[in-house]
């Protein structure tokens, strides 16, 4: 998608002009209050642009200018086909299940053979469900639902805003794996707007950051996340974070855990029974979970131990600690660590040191 827009909204003036390859899923990361819902409305056509020029790109080479102020196009809302999932639900209470899909399924124009209401209602394992009426459902089911609704419309671009954010944290691991399946079981490109950091490593391989209205960064999820600071993602110094991407070498079953292969070092991670060898994963590993050894620990329970040259030391005068930013054999690397053992250390650029993160950091959901 090409999109060069601009919109005054109360103080905020959105301001966006990127090329965005809309292929599998790309998240609209950025703090509250920098546009994204905006952004979305814009491109949906609920809202318009005060000027600018919007234009729809398959990756199959499908192309369609939804608005253009310089030659007066504003494509209605209806044939843009662009399928917009709200926060909250949004189903229609007095109706089922049932209904609700109905209703989606028959007000469709198009027909794709990828797309059956069949098909829908299996990935969203919502068989069960469909006789209910949408009051009798958790939040959870309800997402679900208001999924595979949105689903039905068969959207050529598919809009999720926060799906999650109202949701739990038990609900949250019931809707993801539904959420992970989209892009491979249906082909339709996906813009996820979220500023959560774990659901952005699962889903997407690349982002648009925000702030403020404007395009901070764009690119590869892992290169973005690794990156940028937390100010310019618009999130606390505690959630900072480095995002690998890894390949799981071995499963220990006996132990479940599960040995991942990043950038040729080996990371062990707790594992979940689906886990198979091969399989491509995504380390989401926190800054504060990053410990400095000058050596290799050899009589420590801490299972993480890869050989890494400092890159970068900033000191934050003040706090009590210090941000490493290190090589791993090319993937980058974060550690928060005090000041004190900064000085105590006395680690320097270039040095070669070894970067410590327990499993039990990791959550096991990760896998
Ligand atoms: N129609 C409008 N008129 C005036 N101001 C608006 C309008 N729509 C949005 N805004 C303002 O624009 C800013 C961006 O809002 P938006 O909902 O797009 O942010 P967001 O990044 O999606 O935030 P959140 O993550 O909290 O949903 C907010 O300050 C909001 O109050």
């Amino acid at each position: 998608m090409s999109l060069n827009i601009k919109k005054q909204l109360g103080d905020l003036k959105l301001d966006v002009n990127q090329e965005l390859p809309i292929e599998n899923v790309v998240a609209l990361f950025g703090p509250s209050g920098c546009g994204k819902s905006s952004l979305l409305r814009l491109i949906t056509g609920l809202d318009t642009p005060d000027s600018g020029r919007l234009e729809y790109k398959s990756a199959s080479g499908e192309s369609l200018i939804f608005f253009d102020s310089s030659s007066g196009v504003n494509i209605p809302v209806h044939q843009r086909r662009i399928g917009y999932m709200f926060q909250e639900d949004r189903l229609f209470p007095h109706l089922s299940v049932l209904g609700n899909l109905e209703y989606a399924h028959k007000r469709n124009q198009v027909s794709t053979e990828a797309l059956t209401f069949d098909d829908v209602v299996d990935a969203l394992q919502l068989s069960s469900l469909l006789n209910r009426k949408t009051v009798q459902l958790s939040g959870g089911e309800k997402q679900r639902v208001a999924l595979a609704r949105t689903l039905l419309t068969r959207p050529r671009l598919l809009l999720l805003d926060e799906p999650l954010s109202g949701l739990d944290y038990d609900r949250k691991r019931e809707v993801l794996p539904f959420l992970e399946q989209l892009p491979t079981l249906f082909k339709i490109p996906i813009v996820y707007v979220t500023h959560d950091l774990d659901e952005v490593s699962r889903l997407t391989k690349q982002i648009l950051v925000l702030s403020e209205g404007k395009r901070v960064a764009f690119g590869a999820t892992a290169s973005i996340i690794s990156s940028l600071t937390s100010e310019q993602l618009g999130i606390e110094k505690q959630e900072e974070s480095s995002l690998l991407d890894g390949v799981i070498s071995k499963i220990d079953e006996v132990f479940m855990l599960a040995h991942i292969l990043v950038q040729n070092r080996e990371f062990i991670l707790p594992t979940a029974s689906t886990a198979k060898p091969g399989q491509s994963i995504s380390l989401l590993i926190k800054a504060r979970d990053v410990g400095i050894s000058l050596s290799k620990p050899t009589d420590s329970s801490i299972r993480n131990s890869v050989e890494c040259v400092v890159t970068e030391i900033l000191e934050e005068e003040s706090t009590p600690f210090a941000q490493l930013n290190l090589d791993m054999n090319g993937a980058s690397l974060k550690s928060r660590i005090t000041r004190a053992s900064l000085k105590e250390l006395k680690l320097a650029l270039g040095q070669k040191v070894f970067a410590l993160i327990k499993s039990a950091s990791f959550e096991p959901r990760f896998l």
